[in-house]
């Protein structure tokens, strides 16, 4: 069974834009799907759906066998946790602890939990370090985990990251990288909406392309990103690996680095012959 699944779902703001339309799409525990897509192709606006923030116009959405009509907002959203595009829209204590614990003592749970969960999301995200300071007074990077930090530590069985690599060195890429795959060993399902195609080639094992308010297609990394057809309606360049591959005509080393410069050195080596 899926742990969320979106049905023929449609969205109209109050205003009248209609952001998304007729998208349907299943996510399972444990499973890493990055959401691609250009600005305003209606990714925001579906992932606020699969937590509750946002109600659909017209369709379903079932959470783990539930559908969201039947439920509240924060009944929803302690099944899926949402990551802000931007953390100060989320972070308002004054210390990280603070800020991690405030979601734990709304679930009322007791002090020692609340303090075992604390610690381990923040071992996890690497934020251990920063738990007595001032959210405020750390660089947006920080901030950025603070947040993820908080999700975490709510232990909502999938997390929605929304862009999560702004502001982010190679080092806090490397680091996201990692946190992805150990919530998918616990068996979390991690759901990223993302501009950058290297990190999602890294990263994730399926993409979901959208544009103008639709689902265009999905695959694995490798097959999406040599679908010129998609990635030009999505208005995507794919990462650096697969334009060369494509355009030397090998796109069977897929995304791998090392096997596409075995191809190059075999041809200079036959060249050379
Ligand atoms: N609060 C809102 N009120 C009215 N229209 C909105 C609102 N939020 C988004 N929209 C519009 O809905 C459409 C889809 O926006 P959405 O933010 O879901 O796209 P997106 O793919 O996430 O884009 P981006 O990558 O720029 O965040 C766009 O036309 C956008 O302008």
């Amino acid at each position: 069974m899926s742990l969320i699944s979106l049905q023929d779902v449609t969205f109209s703001y109050p205003n009248g834009v209609l952001a998304v339309e007729g998208v349907s799409m299943k996510l399972s525990a444990g499973e890493s799907v990055a959401i691609v897509g250009q600005n305003g192709a209606g990714k925001s606006t579906t992932v606020k759906m699969m937590n509750g923030l946002l109600r659909p116009t017209s369709g379903e959405i079932i959470v783990a066998g539930v559908n969201t009509r039947e439920r509240t907002t924060a009944q929803v959203s302690r099944e899926v946790g949402y990551v802000f595009q931007n953390p100060d829209d989320q972070i308002f204590n004054s210390s990280v602890r603070k800020e991690i614990e405030y979601g734990l003592k709304r679930m009322k749970l007791d002090e020692d939990e609340i303090e075992r969960r604390v610690d381990d999301a923040a071992e996890l995200t690497g934020m251990a370090p920063f738990l007595e300071e001032n959210p405020f007074d750390l660089p947006l990077s920080i901030r950025k985990f603070v947040t993820i930090t908080s999700v975490i530590a709510s232990d909502c069985a999938a997390l929605i990251l929304d862009e999560p690599t702004a502001g982010q060195d190679r080092a806090g890429l490397e680091r996201l990288g990692e946190l992805i795959r150990t919530l998918q060993a616990r068996g979390k399902a991690v759901v990223t909406i993302t501009h950058d195609m290297e990190f999602v080639a890294a990263n994730f094992e399926r993409i979901i392309v959208m544009a103008n308010r639709r689902v265009v297609t999905e695959g694995s990394p490798s097959a999406i990103f040599y679908d010129r057809e998609a990635m030009a309606e999505a208005r995507l360049n794919p990462p650096a690996v697969a334009e060369v591959a494509a355009a030397l005509g090998c796109p069977e080393v897929g995304l791998d680095v090392t096997a596409l410069a075995r191809v190059l050195t075999e041809r200079a080596a036959l060249a050379r012959a």
